[in-house]
């Protein structure tokens, strides 16, 4: 690709991203992390920009990383591209042997094909349809005590640093309170060391601190999301 040579030189980084998106905000801790400038241009998702929809033509979701003008989307093919070209700066996300790579990739392909979707029978479903929040609760609850078991005792789910799923999960985290209010229950009395494990990250990882939102800023923002999408 063109942009490589863009990218090896550092330069020319724009991260098209809306403050909330976990998706984005997993590209902006690899950036960060690995010490990349690079410019953010918030995205309003209610009114698309040309530049979005032309850089993210298929799906027209942030995030969009444009290296020297070019787009890769998708955030965790974003965080591999990252890491194959800056190689060079700091330590990669994903790990070398094969079969740990893989181990890795299928964490943060369960954290995208259940998290989101059982989240968002929590806080985007209508007021009234208490079931369909219970069921959504239910089984957002059981993905989060899943991803618990599969840290188990170890700090982060890459074992002594952060790595590749936990960059992948914890911008999820500053989510946890406005599911926690739609859905009536309390991460951390659920799952407490995942809950353990989203404040480590934070707290051990300035990459991390300067990534993400606060709690309440993504409650305020689903809010008044949902007073646009006439769900209260
Ligand atoms: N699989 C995508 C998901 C990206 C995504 O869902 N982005 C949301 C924001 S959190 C978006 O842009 N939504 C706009 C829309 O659906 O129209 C990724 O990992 O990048």
């Amino acid at each position: 690709m063109e942009g490589d040579k863009a990218a090896s030189g550092g330069g020319g980084l724009v991260l098209l991203n809306c403050f909330v998106s976990p998706f984005g905000n997993r590209v902006r801790i690899a950036l960060k992390r690995k010490g990349l400038p690079y410019e953010e241009q918030p995205q309003n998702l209610a009114d698309k920009s040309p530049l979005l929809l032309s850089s993210n033509p298929v799906h027209a979701k942030v995030p969009v990383l444009l290296v020297g003008g070019k787009s890769v989307c998708e955030s965790l093919v974003i965080l591999e591209f990252i890491d194959d070209a800056f190689s060079g700066e700091g330590e990669p996300l994903l790990p070398a042997a094969p079969c740990a790579r893989s181990h890795a990739r299928f964490w943060a392909s369960y954290v995208d094909t259940k998290l989101p979707e059982c989240a968002a029978r929590v806080w985007r479903s209508p007021k009234g349809a208490a079931a369909v929040v219970e069921e959504g609760k239910k089984d957002l609850v059981a993905v989060l005590k899943t991803l618990e078991a599969e840290l188990g005792a170890k700090p982060y789910f890459a074992g002594d640093a952060l790595g590749y799923v936990d960059v992948a999960l914890v911008p999820f985290a500053p989510w946890f309170l406005t599911y926690e209010k739609f859905g009536g229950f309390s991460v951390a009395a659920e799952c407490p060391a995942l809950a353990a494990w989203a404040a480590r990250c934070a707290r051990e990882n300035e990459c991390v601190a300067q990534s993400l939102p606060e709690p309440e800023h993504v409650f305020q923002f689903v809010c008044g999301m949902r007073k646009m999408f006439g769900l209260d």
